[in-house]
C-alpha cells in the first residue's frame, strides 16, 4: 500500500474575508504517495482554496485533515514547520522579492536545511549557482539566473516558482496553475518536467489547471470541483464530455441578460466591507 500524503474527510473550508463564506464544503479527499492528480473546475471553484489548505496555509473550519499521518493544526509551531517543509505549494502568482536575483530566489528553497549563516552568506554569494541553473534549465530558463525577478515575465516568474521547488526536497507537489502564462510549448515541457520530477521522488503531485485537455492527456486522476464541492474524483477514462461540459454549464451569462458595460440601477447605493 502506497503511503497515503494526504486524507480529507468532511473538510469545509471558510475564508476570513467576505463574510466568512464557504470556500469548500465537505470535501473527501485521499491522495497517496506517487499519485499524480489535476484538480480542474469553473473560476472560483475552490482550486487555489483546496491547494492551499493542502499546503498547511488555510486552516480548515471542521472536518478532518492529515498531511503524512499527522494534522497539522494540531501540532505546536515548531512540528508544524517541520511538517511544511515535506510539502511545497508553487502558487498562480509566486510571491518572489522583486530585487532577488533568480539564482538567489531559487536556492531559496534549501534555506530550511541550512543554519544562519550559511542562509546570509547565500544572499551575497549564492551558495550552489549550479543547481539553481540546472533546475531553472529544466523549464527552458537557464539564461535568467542572474537576471533580477522583477525583469521576468509573469510566465518567467512561474517557472522560477517552479525551479525553485525541484531544489525542496518536498514529497508533496503543489502547483497551482502552473501553465496560465505560458505557451503552448512551454506547457507541455512545464508539465513534462512536473511529473518527471513528481515520479523520479514519488512524490503527491496535485495540479489546478484550467486547461480540461490538458488535464485528461496528462493525469491519470482528476478531481473536479464545482462551488466548493467535489463534482467528480475518478480516473480519467470515466471522465466522459457530458461530465466536462456539466461542470462549466452556467459559467457564461445567459444569451438575455443585460450588456456587460450596463450598469445595474441598484449598484450605486453599494458599500465595500
Ligand atoms: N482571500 C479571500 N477572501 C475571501 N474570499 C476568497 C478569498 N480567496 C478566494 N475567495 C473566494 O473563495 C472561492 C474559491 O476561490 P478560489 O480562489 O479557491 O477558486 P479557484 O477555483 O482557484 O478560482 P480561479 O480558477 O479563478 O483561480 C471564491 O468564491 C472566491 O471568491
Amino acid at each position: 500500500m502506497p503511503e497515503a500524503v494526504y486524507q480529507l474527510r468532511g473538510l469545509t473550508v471558510r475564508h476570513a474575508a467576505a463574510g466568512r463564506a464557504l470556500a469548500l464544503e465537505n470535501i473527501d479527499l485521499q491522495i497517496a504517495a506517487g499519485e499524480q492528480v489535476a484538480v480542474i473546475g469553473p473560476s472560483g471553484a475552490g482550486k487555489t482554496t483546496l491547494l492551499a489548505t493542502l499546503a498547511c496555509a488555510h486552516r480548515p473550519d471542521s472536518g478532518a485533515f492529515t498531511a503524512f499521518g499527522a494534522d497539522p493544526w494540531s501540532l505546536d509551531n515548531g512540528a508544524r514547520h517541520k511538517l511544511r517543509s515535506r510539502l511545497f505549494l508553487a502558487p498562480q502568482t509566486p510571491p518572489l522579492p522583486p530585487r532577488q536575483r533568480v539564482v538567489t530566489a531559487v536556492l531559496a528553497a534549501r534555506l530550511p536545511h541550512w543554519n544562519f549563516w550559511r542562509a546570509a552568506a547565500s544572499l551575497f554569494k549564492p551558495a550552489d549557482p549550479e543547481a539553481a541553473f540546472r533546475a531553472l534549465a529544466r523549464f527552458n530558463l537557464g539564461d535568467k539566473l542572474y537576471s533580477r525577478v522583477d525583469r521576468l515575465s509573469g510566465g518567467e516568474r512561474q517557472r522560477c516558482a517552479l525551479a525553485r521547488m525541484l531544489l525542496s526536497d518536498a514529497q508533496a507537489l503543489l502547483v497551482d496553475e502552473p501553465l496560465s502564462a505560458l505557451d503552448p510549448a512551454l506547457s507541455q515541457l512545464t508539465l513534462a518536467t512536473l511529473q518527471q520530477e513528481a515520479a523520479s521522488r514519488n512524490a503527491a503531485l496535485v495540479c489546478s489547471l484550467h486547461q480540461v485537455e490538458l488535464a485528461l492527456a496528462h493525469f491519470p486522476r482528476i478531481v473536479a470541483l464545482k462551488h466548493g464541492r467535489i463534482a467528480f474524483d475518478l480516473p480519467r477514462e470515466r471522465v466522459t464530455e457530458a461530465m466536462i461540459a456539466e461542470l462549466y454549464l452556467g459559467e457564461l451569462p445567459p444569451a438575455n441578460s443585460p450588456h456587460p458595460l450596463e450598469v445595474p440601477a441598484t449598484l450605486a447605493g453599494g458599500a465595500c466591507l
